[in-house]
């Protein structure tokens, strides 16, 4: 048993890795793209037995997740069992191949799987550890699902038609909000009657928590400290987008709230909204409740401030003169450094601010904007070290700030999907004495 799948299973998208446990290669790894559209894509890459890369992409309808897994379950036999590509095949051998698949022990033989882990966003004040998968933990993950719509119910389909494709393995669910129980109090209520934290749960719990964690790790590593003496401000830009506030390794506040949707500008999502905007928008449009969550969730951020969610294209409308793209930058950049300004009073003393996520990692401009003017803070960024280009390869992770600046500014690629498959791997490997695991 030497290999961990991770499968994280979104809105609209599957994606997997098969790892390595002994030296945490990737193997296999692979995506279902746009699930439930009429063009939606598949791609998987794969090393054979010789460490030979393989890959391939194609474009058909998949129309539910169950679907996009049963994709997932043929690359992965491709790649393990050398069976042949879907193209290949009749949908009647495909079907048989699948029945096959589902009914005998082959795959999951030839897979040697340690564990499967599973990403699940929304795990409420009741995880705060990896958790080994079981009815009662499917009915709390299911229990969550109203607290974040777009993301627990796909979790919760991965696991299950997983479950149904890898009965005798170990599933492992590790949590988007496990990282963010160590807030105080004082960071996660909201300032609203008792009774709604109480009895209805209604608190601040924070997300990408695994990728939050992961680069705080590696930036204690680039700093030479254990990350228990580490303070940092971490900043996960992707189409989702959350800060946190790291004191002594551990999270201590956080910009997203009960729900994916607070804090920074995202790529669909509007992030920090005057609550009252809901009651006008509600009394004096007539918006209801679901076409309101449809306009802060999936028609706010960047697109809805410029049209467009793709920072890559803000940016090349931006420097052709569009003023809404420019605008959208602005906004975005203007609520990133306040949210560096409010971490840093929180903090007191700050080790490195870490940019990461598809924004994080590639956007020069975002970085340097929204840490201009914060010299007297101790933060200096070095143009050129910002937009130097860097070696796919080598210089991942890279310190951004000039050699005498106090706050060290670091870039650091997150790989949520190594993390989950560390964490599940030590889920299962304590399971049965010592262990991490919580249920
Ligand atoms: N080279 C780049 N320059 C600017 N933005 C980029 C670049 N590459 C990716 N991005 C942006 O990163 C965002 C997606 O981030 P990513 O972390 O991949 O998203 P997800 O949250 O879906 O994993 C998009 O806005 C995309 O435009
Ligand atoms: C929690 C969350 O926002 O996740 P993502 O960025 O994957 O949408
Ligand atoms: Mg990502």
């Amino acid at each position: 048993m030497s290999k961990i799948l991770v499968i994280n299973s979104g809105s609209s998208s599957i994606k997997y890795k098969l790892y390595d446990r002994d030296d945490w290669r990737v193997l296999a790894s692979g995506s279902v793209m746009r699930i439930g559209e009429p063009a939606s894509e598949i791609h998987s890459e794969w090393l054979d037995g010789r460490g030979e890369h393989y890959s391939s992409r194609s474009t058909t309808p998949i129309a539910t997740h169950a679907d996009g897994m049963d994709r997932i379950l043929l690359a992965l036999a491709g790649q393990l069992i050398n069976t042949p590509p879907p193209h290949e095949m009749t949908e009647e051998e495909i079907d048989h191949l699948l029945q096959a698949l589902k009914d005998g022990e082959a795959l999951a033989e030839a897979a040697e799987l340690a564990a499967v882990g599973h990403r699940v966003v929304h795990g409420g004040e009741a995880f705060h550890l990896p958790t080994l998968v079981d009815d009662d933990v499917i009915e709390a993950i299911r229990h969550m699902s109203p607290l974040a719509p777009l993301h627990n119910p796909a979790n919760l389909d991965g696991i299950l038609v997983a479950r149904e494709l890898f009965p005798g393995i170990p599933h492992v669910a590790v949590f988007d909000t496990a990282f963010h129980q160590t807030m105080p109090r004082t960071a996660y209520r909201y300032a609203i009657p008792d009774y709604l934290y109480r009895e209805h749960w209604v608190r601040r719990y924070g997300f990408h928590g695994t990728s939050h964690h992961y680069v705080a790790k590696r930036a204690a590593h680039m700093l030479g400290k254990p990350l228990e003496q580490c303070n940092l401000i971490t900043l996960h830009l992707g189409n989702g987008a959350s800060a946190t506030a790291i004191r002594d390794g551990a999270s201590v506040d956080t910009s997203m709230g009960m729900t994916p949707l607070e804090g920074l500008v995202m790529g669909t999502r509007c992030g920090d909204l005057d609550p009252a905007i809901h009651f006008y928008l509600s009394k004096h449009l007539g918006l209801d409740n679901d076409t309101l969550d449809d306009l802060l969730n999936r028609q706010s951020g960047l697109l809805g401030l410029c049209g467009v969610n793709d920072m890559r294209e803000i940016q090349r409308k931006a420097q052709q003169g569009d003023e809404a793209a420019e605008l959208a930058i602005g906004v975005t950049c203007h609520r990133l450094k306040k949210y560096i300004g409010a971490y840093y009073a929180e903090l007191g003393r700050v080790d490195a601010i870490v940019f990461t996520g598809g924004i994080g990692e590639n956007d020069a401009e975002t970085r340097a904007r929204s840490c201009a003017g914060l010299e007297r803070l101790g933060i200096e960024l070095d143009p050129q070290a910002n937009t130097r280009p860097h070696d796919q390869l080598t210089d991942l992770e890279r310190d951004i700030a000039t050699a005498a600046s106090p706050v060290r500014l670091l870039v650091i690629p997150t790989d949520e999907e190594l993390e989950i498959a560390r964490q599940a791997f030590e889920a299962v490997a304590g399971a049965d004495g010592s262990s991490s695991v919580s249920s």
